[in-house]
């Protein structure tokens, strides 16, 4: 059967109509099922049309669209990982569907193999028997689509005969796209064990290698590739990797990770022609159990999505990079070798998971918006301001920083957080979605021109708290379709920190009672208007949210107290 690499599938451009769902979009023939394949590129033209394949494209979901008599179906770039279990979950199936939930891409499993492991080293291998491997096998490729074939922990013989004969038994479903091959021939783990024993290695020569469009072998799976011969220079692995690729695959990634006699992570790229010297920082870190099969997985994810073999391989051997970067200090075991954290999470979430609680409607009471100019006017910083505005009573912050420059304002929302958090009190910032990242707060205010909260939730993720500024009722329940945690309504009245076009009291009324969402109520509100704002007495209407009342003032303290009482008693007699 043919396997050929994606970058040798012919891009043929045929251009959809200008204004069709698919314009934009790159269509590759194929000879299955499904006539074409087209890879979703995010159209030029912003005003496309709201098909769900056009809405699609246009957040750049990565999905493959395949048309047939007419009719387009959207499917997510698929790779089938046929690996070991590792019970550490840090290499084997585990890393694979990590690795490939981090690329945005879909992981089926075959299994192979069951171990008992940590970081220590493997205690325990359990075989999976042939027939078993041959019935998870025919499950996903009788039924599913698969771009992708990716291969772990082979460990027996018999299982590497199983498997190729059942690519042979199931090409409709590869060869249409003519999926990749991606071969890690994994056979000792990075404690030393031996995961699969010499005997496969006839297995791989003669059916596995040659139908491989890549082979990713570290420096011990190649000597044992080539007869055990010592590898330990890089000019040593260029003449690996050509000894291996005279062997049949397409492409051969020679990886250096155990490479002792360099200061950097070198590994050695060559597919027939060139040789490339792929070369990265070493970083320093025990956590580098799984690294084979994540960048093996992140290889085939990336091929999935429609990339060329170099470019699959350039992205993978960053990917592992950063994530070893990323998690170099976390610790989890006692072992020698520890796992990463594919999905870059772990560490900011351990550093700042001290927010004690979601979000809670009642943190909308008195929120306390910042506003750069007011602080510069009155010699305070940012963090000196929402110190004062917490200690006042301050249910929420947001911070609100129109004109200030991008370090500047990370920093002073970094402290910010730290301070919010140290009080239990929600950080939220106006509009800028990259500094609410990167200074991880807990969430974001967006107008209505601003990025849409659909967007928002899709970057910042289900935790964070997002809120919409809305006038009218249709606005709010945008807001609330769009995943929004609560709405500002206003300008409710004249304001000068925003433009004046205000909804009045009237205006708030109408959007509470329609809305499903909490809402605050913003827009030159302060001491001596608030009592009649939450008056309107509309079970969503939560709080108010301040700008000049409290920032406009000499003491930041002294108005948020003032205001902070004056809406208590507000609130009693409301109730009362
Ligand atoms: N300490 C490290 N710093 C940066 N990259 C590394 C490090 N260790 C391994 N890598 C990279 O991770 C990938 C996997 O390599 P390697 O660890 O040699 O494979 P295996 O896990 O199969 O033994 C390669 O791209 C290699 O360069
Ligand atoms: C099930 C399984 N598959 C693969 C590996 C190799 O990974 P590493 O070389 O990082 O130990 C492993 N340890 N376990
Ligand atoms: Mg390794």
């Amino acid at each position: 059967m043919a396997y050929s690499s994606c970058s040798q599938i012919p891009l043929t451009s045929i251009s959809f109509p200008k204004n069709s769902a698919l314009s934009g979009a790159t269509q590759v023939p194929s000879k299955g099922f499904y006539p074409y394949r087209v890879l979703i590129h995010p159209p030029a033209n912003s005003r496309a049309p709201q098909t769900p394949i056009a809405a699609a494209m246009q957040e750049d979901k990565g999905l493959i669209v395949e048309t047939s008599d007419g009719k387009s179906k959207l499917r997510i770039p698929h790779v089938l990982s046929v690996a070991g279990s590792d019970s550490g979950a840090g290499a084997g199936i585990q890393a694979d569907l990590k690795a490939c939930a981090a690329r945005g891409v879909y992981c089926s499993t075959v299994i192979t193999a069951v171990t008992a492991q940590n970081t220590v080293g493997v205690q325990g291998v359990n075989i999976v028997p042939e027939d078993f491997v041959a019935e998870q096998l025919k499950s996903v490729l009788s039924d599913m689509h698969v771009d992708v074939v990716k291969t772990g922990m082979l460990p027996s013989l018999g299982i590497v005969k199983v498997f190729h004969h059942s690519l042979k038994q199931f090409p409709v479903q590869v060869e249409p796209l003519k999926a990749a091959l991606v071969v890690d021939p994994v056979m000792v783990s990075t404690s030393g064990d031996v995961l699969a024993g010499p005997s496969i290695l006839a297995g791989f020569r003669e059916d596995l290698l040659p139908m491989a469009d890549i082979v990713t072998p570290n420096l011990k799976e190649a000597a044992a590739l080539l007869g055990g011969v010592q590898l330990a220079t890089v000019d040593d692995m260029r003449s690996a990797a050509k000894a291996i690729h005279d062997m049949g695959p397409r492409n051969v990634l020679i990886k250096g990770g155990d490479l002792a006699a360099s200061f950097d992570a070198v590994d050695i790229f060559f597919d027939g022609e060139n040789f490339y010297e792929l070369r990265s920082p070493r970083i320093t870190t025990r956590n580098t159990h799984g690294t084979g099969c994540t960048l093996a997985s992140c290889i085939a994810a990336e091929l999935a999505k429609g990339s060329s073999m170099l470019s699959a391989v350039r992205v993978a051997k960053r990917y592992v990079e950063t994530a070893l970067d990323y998690s170099k200090d976390i610790a989890i075991g006692n072992g020698l070798h520890g796992p990463f954290d594919h999905l870059l999470k772990l560490k900011r979430d351990v550093r700042n998971s001290c927010r004690p609680r979601p979000f809670e409607p009642d943190d909308l009471f008195l929120y306390a918006v910042t506003d750069s100019g007011m602080n510069k006017k009155w010699g305070r910083s940012i963090r000196d301001a929402v110190k004062a505005a917490i200690e006042g009573g301050a249910t929420i912050i947001q911070l609100r920083e129109k004109d200030a420059e991008t370090r500047d304002f990370l920093e002073s929302a970094k402290a910010c957080v730290e301070i919010c958090r140290f009080h239990g009190i929600p950080l939220l910032i106006n509009d800028r979605i990259d500094i609410a990242l990167a200074c991880n707060a807990d969430g974001v205010h967006v107008g209505q021109s601003d990025m849409p909260p659909k967007v928002a939730r899709a970057l910042l993720g289900p935790e964070k708290i997002i809120g919409v500024s809305c006038k009218t009722p249709e606005q709010a329940h945008r807001a609330w379709i769009d995943g929004a945690d609560y709405i500002g309504c206003g300008g409710v009245f004249p304001t000068d920190t925003k433009e004046n076009i205000t909804v009045g009291l009237g205006g708030l009324k109408d959007v509470c009672v329609s809305s499903k969402l909490p809402v605050v109520a913003i827009g030159g509100i302060g001491a001596s208007n608030a009592r009649s704002v939450m008056e309107i007495g509309v079970p969503t209407l939560k709080g108010v949210a301040v700008v000049s009342a409290l920032f406009d003032r000499e003491s930041v303290l002294g108005e948020t107290r003032k205001l902070h009482a004056l809406l208590k008693e507000t609130a009693l007699s409301v109730k009362g």
